[in-house]
């Protein structure tokens, strides 16, 4: 289904569709919309982010990325953005990349049996184009760790060519903090 709906967004982003098909769909939309409502649940129990071997979590507000190799101290895979991401001119929506780097580096700072943490900065330097429709490869690797600070680094790769970096500070949380 989150493919299918990625799928979606892509499509909508992409078409000019005739009126009648906007409406056509609309009408579907609305109809999934209700059905889906009589089986929300609450946060604790939500599935959509938890299903973790799932492409992005099976979360729709990040791009579809696949871990491929995973230790206690780096990550590495490849994603791909879609339409639905589109910044202009074939280039990622600058708002989205740092979106990626947030769950990927927060991610890995959880491996390990490390507690929860949360992001106190991310910091993104934009350094070529990211272009969509394109696989792109991935890393994420500790920097260092202090006491509750994590700080984590990350790189989005077009072939040989750097796209982005990433360099944040995740806090690990203290026991009741939300
Ligand atoms: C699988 C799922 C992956 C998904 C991952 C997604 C992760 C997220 O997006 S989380 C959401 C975004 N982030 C947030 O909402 C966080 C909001 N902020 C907070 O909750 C708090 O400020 C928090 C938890 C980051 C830190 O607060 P607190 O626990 O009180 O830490 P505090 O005691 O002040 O600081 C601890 C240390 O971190 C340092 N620190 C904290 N914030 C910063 C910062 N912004 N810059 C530099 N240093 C900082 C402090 O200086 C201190 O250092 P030291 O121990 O050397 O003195």
């Amino acid at each position: 289904m989150v493919d299918q709906l990625r799928m979606f967004l892509d499509r909508v982003a992409a078409a000019v569709p005739p009126p009648d098909l906007v409406n056509e769909i609309t009408k579907l939309a609305a109809e999934f919309n209700a059905r889906l409502q009589s089986h929300e649940v609450a946060e604790y129990n939500q599935v959509a982010g938890q299903l973790i071997d799932l492409p992005g979590r099976a979360q729709l507000l990040t791009p579809a990325y696949t871990v491929e190799e995973l230790d206690d101290q780096r990550a590495a895979g490849h994603v791909r953005f879609g339409r639905h991401h589109l910044g202009n001119n074939g280039a990622v929506h600058g708002g989205a990349i740092p979106l990626l780097f947030d769950d990927l580096l927060g991610r890995l700072a959880l491996v390990g049996g490390r507690p929860k943490s949360r992001t106190a900065y991310l910091h993104i330097d934009y350094r070529s184009i990211t272009p969509i429709d394109e696989d792109l490869q991935f890393e994420a690797w500790f920097e260092r760790e202090e006491g509750r600070k994590r700080v984590l680094r990350g790189a989005i790769r077009h072939n040989e060519r750097v796209c982005a970096e990433a360099h944040g500070l995740f806090v690990a949380l203290r026991p009741g903090q939300p």
